[in-house]
């Protein structure tokens, strides 16, 4: 067995979009209802894809994340599809850490969460999946109340990671979360 891959993740958008509560559905497999804003958290979770282990670190910035920047290996760029604003940030975000860290492309997701919000709903999955495509990045929707959606956030950074580092999967990859 390999050597686990250590990898830092930072989790970015606009307040309230549901950083947490993906992060915290993919670590602890649970929905927490409560609004309790963060300005930075950081968890850790073991999980093992294709055989590799990977002790992620997941590191949630309500701020823009200067000074620890460059040890970042992908980002998870959240919007929530029921607010416009989230949307515009996160292009904003997004400008920003291609600036800072001085490449064209970083091993990205793009997330429209609250993707339960039906009625509520003001950005089409095709405006997202149009925005990530300019990126070069993956995209997706999720519910943070859903653990299966959280689960594939992080699954797909993982590979998007894997790719950059030139390891492009042969086959869909397996992902079991410990
Ligand atoms: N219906 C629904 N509510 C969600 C979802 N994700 C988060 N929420 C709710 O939205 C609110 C904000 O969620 P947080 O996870 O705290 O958002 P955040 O982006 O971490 O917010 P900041 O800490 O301010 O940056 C909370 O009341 C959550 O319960 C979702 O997918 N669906």
């Amino acid at each position: 067995m390999p050597q686990p891959k250590y990898r830092k993740i930072a989790v970015l958008g606009y307040r309230s979009v549901g950083k947490s509560s993906l992060t915290i559905q993919f670590v602890e497999g649970q929905f927490v209802d409560a609004y309790d804003p963060t300005i930075e958290n950081t968890f850790n979770k073991m999980v093992s894809m294709n055989g590799q282990d990977f002790n992620l670190q997941l590191d949630e910035y309500s701020i823009f994340p200067q000074s620890h920047s460059m040890d970042i290996h992908g980002y998870v760029l959240v919007y929530s599809v029921t607010s416009m604003k989230s949307f515009e940030v996160v292009q904003v975000l997004h400008d920003k850490l291609l600036d800072m860290v001085g490449k064209i492309q970083v091993p990205t997701v793009l997330v429209g969460n609250k993707k339960d919000l039906h009625m509520e709903r003001v950005i089409k999955p095709e405006e997202g999946k149009k925005l990530a495509d300019s990126w070069g990045a993956a995209f997706m929707e999720s519910s943070a109340k859903e653990n299966q959606t959280a689960v594939e956030v992080f699954k797909r950074i993982i590979l998007e990671m894997e790719k950059a580092d030139g390891n492009a999967p042969s086959e869909e990859k397996k992902c079991c979360v410990m």
